[in-house]
């Protein structure tokens, strides 16, 4: 039969002076790896293009009016297996489109697959999967690969099109496909398999490719090319159907979730409880002498009153102050209820129902209300909030928050959710403390500002002065307070009960998330367990007070840490020596985030040179490589196409106790060039950066790193297989400054409590974890968390044990 489709006939330009000229709709699986994909084709093509996710309606319920819309489609990658419905959506209905309303259709792992698949391929699994490898394939050199013959290119599958399965019955179908690219698969050390890597419809202008183009580790240029090729035969199938678009709907997302919600009241009380915060931060500045972050800390705030201390990547120490003004607020997911605590005076209390879309939304507009727009040039913090937001929060921002995890395709039994440990409270979701009042250190300069926005502490002889004349004092901490502090801390450490997780238990674990793996549903999941630690609380309210923090400045010394921290805010106390990064921004355009990925124990024989050589092998890397890809896709979701840069890719440091890889992914705040996960956001159109660091927060929460890819279906899993809340580890620690900017730690390698028994006993708890991928072992994984384990946990062994 004569192929319909016509033959490269040179690239069409789409993007016309006054923009894009065309249009191209792009079917959303819930990918990680999506608006790389978005960004890629905008970017190379020129093009306009409209999400829509699998799980949407045709819009007026009339999928071949809207196609009229678009010049072509393009079906993304995604978790699962194209043979469950529910996987695809409304891929299958583009299928079935008559040969009258037929459009070029360009279909990326899963979107192959679906391709594959309704042409009568069956959809198996490997041999084995290989997400984040990157691997050379060949190609025939023709049609979308036209110039381009062998390209290295990054796998992201564990199912397959297997053409040796196919039926008689279903050979003729299959005759319509035409192979155009091939995987040399190793099954064992003599024998090899083909696998399909691309494919093309004979009669209809139909491809597909099972790689990843967008990857930043695919050869750049050699996949924009493929691109390119592939649109100029759109075009021209288009003209010789004398197909014409109409051009796309004014909708840049299509979703069913809606996310409207109405505006809450009680950011108005936020406002009412701030108004003695004003829109300039005073300040006074000194060399630091002595002082340390944790003595001025001690200096400023009374054992046990709500205090926070940051540590920002290893440069400026923030150190929480009281005021008049302090409050601070506390968020709980599961009761959608927010409570404000006045911290003086009358110390009121104010409680409201709320959506945990409406609390962005009121802390979107109290940061805006009350923005700063002058301070010290030498502090990255000018007043605002310091505080966290855990793991579940974060899960409560997915666009599928309350759906549980659904059981795979796998035939693995689920691990039972049992939990071994002693029981423990759940912390708040959302803790944070308003701070007019802080002073900060900066660790490379000694430059140290104290700062508040209460107008009258400026005056002459009032806070500012005070704290300067303290500041030029000497500092109060005297070195023979260590062996009390260490005498004090082991006297309530060595009655401590420790509670680990079960090896056998962690490794079956670990057997149900390769299930997941090989079933196609995760590319890799951050397992992790919990170590709870219960201790007896000190007698005299003085030694309660203290504990927490004297167990900080033991952590602080035993783990050094760039993002280290301390926070006791209301029943809870979090002491962390983060070394990862979640998101940095400043007050102008920029977003940083600095995932970490690959860990290795450092032991005196362990040189940074043999690290760098253990993490360079394909599992290392391609652990790394994920979790790299799917940042680039949540800053994309920000920043939109052209908007993000990968500053490191896969660079390995040293960090105290280990030696980890690390990613550095830099994004711009464009007001105008909004990305897709934030177009419809008015706010968006904003040049305060602290509106687009809570956005980013609210999208880009719960970290990547610390749920594997896909984002949304790995949490799913791993919730039914750790069976529990993981709290405040996983989350995120540190500050919202009223002047735009943003800082904040991923919280691990920390301990916190929140005991509401304060009489009897503390339960501290730990987690620790790490990716679980294709390549791992469960005893390399064991170990590994043990690793990271020890690297906070060891601190809670008393002294003269260890
Ligand atoms: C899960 C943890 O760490 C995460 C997992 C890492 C890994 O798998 O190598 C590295 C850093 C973190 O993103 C932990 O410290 O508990
Ligand atoms: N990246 C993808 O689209 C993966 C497709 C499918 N879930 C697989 O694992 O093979």
């Amino acid at each position: 039969m004569a192929p319909l489709l016509g033959d490269w006939d040179g690239s069409t330009p789409s993007t016309t002076p006054n923009g894009p000229s065309k249009s191209v709709l792009y079917v959303d699986a819930y990918d990680s790896f999506s608006y790389n994909v978005v960004s890629m084709l905008e970017e190379t093509l020129g093009v306009k293009v409209t999400v829509m996710t699998i799980d949407s309606e045709w819009p007026d319920g009339n999928m071949h009016e809207f196609l009229r819309h678009y010049e072509a489609i393009v079906l993304g990658p995604g978790p699962g297996n194209p043979n469950l419905p529910k996987d695809v959506g409304i891929m299958r209905d583009i299928w079935n489109l008559q040969d009258t309303e037929l459009l070029p259709i360009f279909g990326i792992c899963l979107g192959f697959q679906s391709l594959c698949l309704h042409h009568g391929v069956p959809i198996e699994r490997l041999p084995y999967p290989l997400h984040g490898q990157v691997h050379r394939i060949s190609t025939s050199s023709s049609d979308i690969f036209r110039g381009l013959s062998d390209i290295e290119v990054t796998l992201y599958h564990s199912l397959y099109a297997n053409l040796d399965a196919l039926s008689h019955s279903q050979v003729s179908s299959v005759d319509e496909l035409d192979f155009l690219a091939w995987f040399s698969l190793e099954k064992d050390s003599v024998r090899r398999k083909r696998i399909p890597m691309a494919v093309r419809h004979r009669q209809k202008p139909f491809w597909g490719v099972q790689f990843h183009p967008e990857s930043c580790k695919s050869e750049k240029e050699a996949c924009k090319q493929l691109l390119q090729n592939w649109w100029a035969m759109a075009l021209s199938f288009n003209k010789i159907i004398g197909r014409e678009a109409y051009g796309a709907l004014p909708e840049t997302i299509i979703t069913p979730h809606d996310e409207t919600s109405t505006f809450p009241d009680i950011a108005y009380d936020m406002l009412r409880w701030s108004s003695s915060t004003s829109p300039a931060s005073a300040h006074r500045s000194l060399q630091r002498g002595d002082w340390t972050a944790e003595t001025i800390s001690e200096a400023f705030n009374k054992p046990g009153s709500p205090t926070v201390v940051f540590q920002s990547d290893n440069r400026f120490s923030i150190v929480s102050i009281p005021s008049p003004g302090s409050w601070r607020l506390e968020y709980s997911v599961e009761q959608q209820k927010l409570t404000l605590y006045q911290l003086s005076g009358d110390c009121q209390i104010l409680e409201k129902s709320l959506t945990v879309a409406q609390l962005w939304d009121a802390l979107r507009y109290l940061m805006d209300m009350k923005k700063v727009s002058s301070g010290s040039i030498d502090s990255p913090f000018w007043g605002g909030f310091l505080g966290y937001f855990s793991y579940e929060l974060g899960l409560s921002c997915l666009p599928h928050p309350k759906e549980s995890a659904q059981t795979s395709t796998s035939s693995d039994p689920p691990v039972e959710n049992s939990s071994s440990g002693p029981h423990v409270e759940d912390p708040p979701d959302v803790s944070l403390l308003w701070c007019e009042r802080s002073i900060v250190v900066d660790n490379k300069t000694g430059n140290v500002v104290a700062q508040s926005t209460r107008a009258s502490d400026e005056f002459a002889g009032k806070w500012l002065d005070e704290t300067l004349q303290l500041l030029n004092g000497q500092s109060q901490s005297v070195k023979s307070t260590e062996k009390s502090d260490l005498e004090f801390l082991d006297s309530i450490l060595r009655r401590g009960v420790i509670s680990f997780p079960e090896e056998m238990d962690y490794k079956e674990r670990i057997a149900a998330c390769d299930a997941e793996l090989e079933a196609g549903e995760s590319y890799e999941l951050c397992l992790t367990a919990e170590t709870s630690i219960t201790l007896p609380v000190p007698a005299a309210e003085s030694d309660r007070a203290v504990f927490p923090w004297k167990l900080y400045r033991r952590l602080k010394k035993y783990n050094p840490a760039r993002y280290s921290g301390f926070a006791n805010l209301g029943l809870v106390k979090i002491v962390s020596s983060s070394p990862e990064c979640f998101l940095d921004w400043d007050r102008k355009s920029t977003l940083e985030m600095k995932p970490m990925k690959g860990t290795v124990r450092k032991t005196p024989d362990m040189t940074l040179a043999q690290a760098k050589e253990i993490l360079s092998s394909t599992k290392e890397m391609a652990e790394n490589l994920m979790i790299a890809d799917l940042i680039r896709h949540d800053l994309y979701g920000i920043c939109g196409p052209g908007g993000v840069h990968v500053e490191k890719l896969l660079a390995v440091e040293d960090y105290g106790h280990v030696y980890s890889m690390i990613t550095h992914v830099k994004g711009k705040i464009r007001p105008d060039q909004p990305g897709y996960s934030v177009r419809h956001i008015p706010q968006f159109k904003s040049t305060n950066m602290a509106i687009h660091g809570l956005t980013t927060l609210q999208r880009c929460l719960p970290p990547g790193s610390m749920t594997g890819a896909p984002k949304e279906r790995s949490c799913m899993h791993l919730k039914t297989i750790e069976g529990r809340k993981r709290g405040i580890y996983s989350g995120v620690m540190g500050y919202l400054d009223l002047g735009g900017g943003g800082s904040f730690a991923v919280m691990i390698r920390m301990a916190f409590t929140c005991s509401t028994d304060q009489e009897k006993e503390q339960i501290w708890r730990i987690g620790a974890g790490g990716a679980i991928t294709t390549l791992s072992t469960p005893e390399g994984e064991w170990q590994e968390m043990l690793t990271k384990l020890r690297t906070v946990g060891n601190i809670f062994a008393p002294f003269d044990s260890q």
